[in-house]
């Protein structure tokens, strides 16, 4: 359960955003300064309201985006140091929607073997049965083998993109929001099958998602993300039932709006998701934040040890290397 099979250190990513003719371009911080390890076998659940910076995090894990700063390692090797191909066999993503993940003119089959044919796969004549090896994994009968995806339903759907990101059996597999474009009663089901196909296959999976609740029985950590940082890790359990971050305790209560660009405040943490070109100065989150201190508006608390993981917030302190209430 020790091994590191992915490692990001410091990692950073902005983007140069204009705002307009004959206005100077500015730096959106999406992710700035993430330290994540993922140890082998584990569930780590992202979690953090939309604009957070996940999808942008999870792309330079998968080597689509490179970081701006910092170092990523993949099972021991940097991954800058990795082809595209390299990567693809170590990690795989999973998207949320299979609507249009898949493409609507390719059969099941094909989609399904596609990735052996990009590897270079030497033994085209053992595709087929390596499909079905694996489509029966992930609960597809044989049938749909020649069907395109408009002839199956959402749920079987996400089962031929989770079909398709295993056929090369990565080690690592990062599922965003997998379940979110499904039905409620196929939710549930989805999820069972991975946590079944992690149990199998000896998966780790980074789980991205923007509720805490959809992740709640499936991680074995999580870290939460505000602004491009995570400010709170640690083992799911201690995370649950001892938030310590106020913005972990209004994920958990899922008082948040779902959509920031919608700027409606939130009548809990009176006020609405600050625009990410615009940082709040100090703690990114004490606009928000109902236990504010008067030096949060000011200063950026630093990363404080947890039994499991990290808090940063000011309403807690260092000593001795164990964390305590700011008295
Ligand atoms: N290619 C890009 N160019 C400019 N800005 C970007 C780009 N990609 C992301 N951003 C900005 O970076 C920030 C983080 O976006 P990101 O998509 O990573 O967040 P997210 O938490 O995944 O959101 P969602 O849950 O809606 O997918 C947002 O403010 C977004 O507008």
């Amino acid at each position: 359960m020790n091994e590191v099979v992915l490692d990001a250190r410091d990692i950073s990513r902005s983007f140069m955003i204009s705002q307009g003719f004959m206005r100077a371009k500015r730096p959106l911080h999406a992710v700035n300064g993430v330290n994540l390890k993922l140890h082998r076998g584990e569930v780590l659940a992202l979690v953090g309201e939309s604009g957070c910076g996940k999808t942008t995090l999870a792309k330079m894990l998968l080597g689509l985006l490179p970081p701006s700063a910092g170092t990523l390692e993949l099972d021991g090797q940097p991954l800058a140091s990795l082809s595209h191909l390299e990567v693809a066999r170590i990690v795989q993503p999973i998207f949320q929607d299979p609507y249009s993940s898949l493409n609507p003119r390719k059969s099941i089959g094909s989609i399904i073997t596609l990735p052996l044919q990009v590897q270079g796969d030497k033994d085209p004549a053992s595709w087929r049965q390596r499909a079905e090896e694996i489509m029966e994994l992930v609960g597809l009968p044989r049938r749909v083998y020649n069907n395109f995806p408009s002839q199956l339903s959402g749920g079987q759907r996400q089962r031929v993109a989770i079909a398709r990101a295993l056929i090369n059996r990565p080690r690592v597999v990062i599922c965003d929001e997998p379940t979110s474009a499904l039905d409620v009663s196929v939710q549930s089901q989805i999820l069972n099958l991975l946590q079944d196909l992690r149990q199998e296959l000896g998966l780790t999976y980074l789980m991205i998602s923007h509720n805490l609740a959809v992740v709640e029985h499936m991680a074995t950590r999580i870290a939460v993300m505000y602004l491009g940082r995570i400010v709170e890790e640690g083992e799911a359990e201690s995370v649950y039932n001892s938030p310590r971050h106020p913005y972990t305790e209004a994920l958990l209560g899922s008082v948040l709006t779902p959509d920031p660009s919608l700027g409606v405040p939130d009548t809990h943490l009176g006020a609405a998701y600050p625009n990410p070109l615009d940082m709040p100065s100090g703690c990114s989150f004490h606009p928000r934040c109902t236990k504010m201190l008067p030096q949060c508006a000011q200063q950026a608390p630093s990363p404080i040890p947890t039994e499991s993981g990290h808090v940063e917030c000011s309403l807690y302190e260092e000593n001795k290397g164990k964390m305590r209430i700011t008295s």
